[in-house]
């Protein structure tokens, strides 16, 4: 793998709050990853500092063996949508896809206009004056047409339609696909942006709780359900994460699935299945269990 991104030791304060807490990891290049976690994790703090907009109080962050604080170098190769961004008062949609191959040199603006048809945004209206999800729409529409070597989301598609969600999963797999980049995407939406991670970053409290491709992480990780007794031998010294009762039945969600315990599950007539990236997740960040869920671990 080419290391693009490179955390060492990576710190955040805030005056008594560690927003990052010393976290070491690297992303590959040309590759689309989730930063995921829950409220307060420190996602928007680790793209903050990717992009050079906040200072590390300790440890690094490098683009490309590069620092990103104050460097066009490394600037001019990112583009960093945030749910936040501010325009000029008088701009309207048109204004800012004119402006943007002046910061991105990548930009295509044909793909700019037929993304703009397709998630029917009015070009010519005040961005003032748009609703949350066509405001949203702006910025995906940025994100997507700037080409940028490497491409920050950060929960991109507030107030965004169904419709106008997968389009922009659609357009982002097609594009990425021939135009290979960067990508980060941080969202609350794991299980809809599943199937486009290649790799996932998961934070907790500032660290990092997991860091693993999403095919490693789905491959090592079933449900094994049936009969309860039968369901707790097949898990006996296992790392069950979650178990859920109903009556005289179990499904117990065990990490560190090995073909040996499916097969053996299997062969007790057990039904072994996918557990959704969604639901690892929360398990592994302490998701609170609904009433009929009893969390061991
Ligand atoms: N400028 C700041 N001053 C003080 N505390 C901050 C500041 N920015 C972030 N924090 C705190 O740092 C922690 C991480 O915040 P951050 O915005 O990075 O989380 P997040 O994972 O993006 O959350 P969300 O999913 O809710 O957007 C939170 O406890 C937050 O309150």
């Amino acid at each position: 793998m080419t290391t693009i991104v490179e955390a060492r030791g990576l710190t955040k304060r805030y005056r008594g709050i560690t927003a990052v807490d010393g976290v070491d990891f690297q992303l590959a290049r040309n590759t689309i990853t989730g930063l995921l976690g829950r409220n307060g994790a420190g996602k928007t703090t680790l793209m903050h500092l990717l992009t050079g907009q906040e200072f590390a109080t300790h440890g690094s962050i490098t683009i490309a063996g590069e620092s990103p604080v104050e460097n066009p170098r490394v600037l001019q190769h990112t583009c960093f949508i945030k749910e936040s961004q501010r325009y000029p008062d008088d701009f309207k949609p048109k204004h800012v896809f004119a402006a943007a191959p002046g910061f991105f040199p990548n930009w295509d603006a044909d793909f700019a206009r037929e993304l703009a048809a397709e998630l029917r945004l009015p070009v010519d209206r005040r961005i003032k004056k748009l609703s949350r999800g066509q405001l949203s729409s702006v910025g995906i529409i940025v994100g997507l047409a700037s080409r940028a070597p490497i491409t920050i989301f950060d929960e991109p598609y507030l107030g965004l339609d169904a419709i106008a969600r997968q389009a922009f999963y659609d357009r982002l797999l097609a594009d990425y696909a021939a135009h290979p980049r960067t990508i980060i995407l941080s969202t609350h939406l794991i299980d809809e942006v599943a199937d486009l991670l290649e790799h996932a970053l998961v934070i907790d409290n500032g660290r990092i709780l997991i860091d693993s491709p999403v095919d490693a992480l789905r491959a090592h990780a079933a449900t094994i359900a049936g009969p309860a007794e039968a369901v707790e031998r097949a898990v006996a010294g296992l790392d069950v994460i979650h178990r859920e009762r109903l009556g005289g039945f179990v499904s117990a969600t065990v990490a560190g699935i090995t073909e040996q315990v499916t097969a053996s599950a299997r062969a007790a007539g057990l039904e072994v299945g996918p557990v959704s990236l969604q639901q690892l997740i929360i398990r592994q960040t302490g998701g609170t269990p609904t009433e009929h869920e009893e969390v061991t671990r």
